[in-house]
């Protein structure tokens, strides 16, 4: 059975962030990964893990912005993220770097390079040529700091414009960067609503070794994976036949109660996730 990571940003938002950690370590979870780690000092999301028990496996480089304020303000502006946005490359690599310090102190693997949105009437071509040349540089600075970084295709519904949404395209531009610490992080839930035939994605693209990290959630809902059209019973044994070994980031949003709903972990046949 696959390894399971709490994703602090969506599950045990009924404690205030640092609270998480404790809470997800009580329910057994071995690791975590979240969204953005900047409004805390490394020191302390440190401390809070090692108190807890837990591993750091994922979390994103800043969406925007040059200050953890900034940031915040990016974020609720609508930016998700500068990877393929011409005119932002400064802000970008100071991004990766703030990104990989954390990622250090954390001693966390891998961090996720949000694409960003494609602004209005910006040619495709220009924004992939950016996007290429930002992953070049990211994977050198990230391979020097001995860190994974992702990419990852999110529908359009939930992030209208985001620059990469399918599979094929993220995979795209790995395979043009073919760096070997740049993966594609795959989101059974987006990939559901972008494109479908999920088993059948799987089967085709982690043979590739080219997927670093995998999430899931109910689809539509974005809640627990025991609820909506996706069988996650029959997934998780399609990964565990593909010999998956990494993790998998619950990143729903729990329906009534992060605790309360996690019945289809306990059901599953194995230890709750595995270090
Ligand atoms: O929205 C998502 O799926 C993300 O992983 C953002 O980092």
């Amino acid at each position: 059975m696959p390894r399971f990571a709490a994703n602090l940003s969506l599950m045990y938002t009924e404690q205030p962030f640092l609270e998480r950690f404790a809470a997800a370590a009580a329910d057994g979870f071995t690791a975590v990964e979240y969204l953005f780690p900047y409004a805390y000092a490394p020191e302390v999301l440190a401390d809070t893990l090692a108190q807890a028990g837990l591993q750091q496996v994922l979390f994103n480089a800043p969406p925007g912005g040059d200050t953890p304020e900034a940031m915040v303000a990016a974020w609720e502006e609508g930016m998700r993220g500068t990877l393929c946005l011409p005119g932002q490359e400064q802000v970008f690599q100071a991004g990766v770097l703030q990104a990989l310090r954390y990622a250090q102190a954390l001693r966390c693997p891998r961090i996720h390079l949000m694409s960003g949105r494609m602004p209005e009437g910006a040619p495709r071509k220009l924004l992939e040529d950016t996007a290429l040349c930002n992953l070049r540089w990211a994977a050198q600075a990230a391979a020097d700091a001995g860190v994974e970084v992702l990419i990852e295709p999110i529908n359009g519904r939930d992030m209208p414009g985001y620059f990469l949404q399918t599979q094929a395209q993220a995979h795209h531009l790995v395979q043009l960067v073919a760096a070997p610490n740049l993966k594609v992080q795959m989101d059974l839930y987006h990939c559901q609503i972008v494109e479908g035939d999920v088993a059948m994605k799987l089967r085709q693209y982690l043979p590739t070794g080219r997927v670093g990290h995998i999430q899931i959630a109910g689809v539509p809902e974005r809640h627990e994976p025991d609820v909506g059209e996706l069988n996650y019973d029959y997934l998780f044994g399609v990964l565990d036949a593909l010999g998956y070994a990494g993790w998998v980031g619950c990143e729903y949003r729990p329906r009534a109660g992060t605790s309360q709903g996690l019945g289809w972990l306990r059901r599953l046949p194995q230890e709750l996730s595995k270090k």
